[in-house]
């Protein structure tokens, strides 16, 4: 999958509130109740992840998470990672 340029990236957005690209990722964080609301929504992203075969860099300290997005193979942002971000947030506001 090809890496997206900035441009088309930061379009993409315009759509998903409080990401922003950083060092060739896509990052937002999170912040929960505690840490049982925080690794409960980890776990939940864990198994979309899975089916879509696309995984986050993350860091969990205890109520706040960290997500950073990149495809590994294009050395970049690609539209796997929007998808996930797009996905993180359906189940973060579900
Ligand atoms: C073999 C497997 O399909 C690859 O290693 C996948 C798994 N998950 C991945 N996740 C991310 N974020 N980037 C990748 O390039 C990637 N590659």
């Amino acid at each position: 999958m090809e890496k997206l340029n900035t441009a088309k990236i930061e379009e993409s957005l315009k759509n998903l509130s409080g990401w922003s690209l950083k060092n060739d990722m896509i990052e937002k964080s999170f912040k929960f109740k505690n840490f049982k609301e925080a690794f409960s929504v980890m776990t939940r992203i864990a198994f979309e992840c899975e089916q879509q075969n696309h995984h986050p860099n993350w860091e969990n300290v205890y109520n706040n998470l960290t997500i950073k997005l990149n495809t590994h193979d294009a050395g970049g942002v690609t539209e796997k990672d929007i998808h996930l971000a797009k996905t993180i947030e359906n189940i973060v506001n579900n």
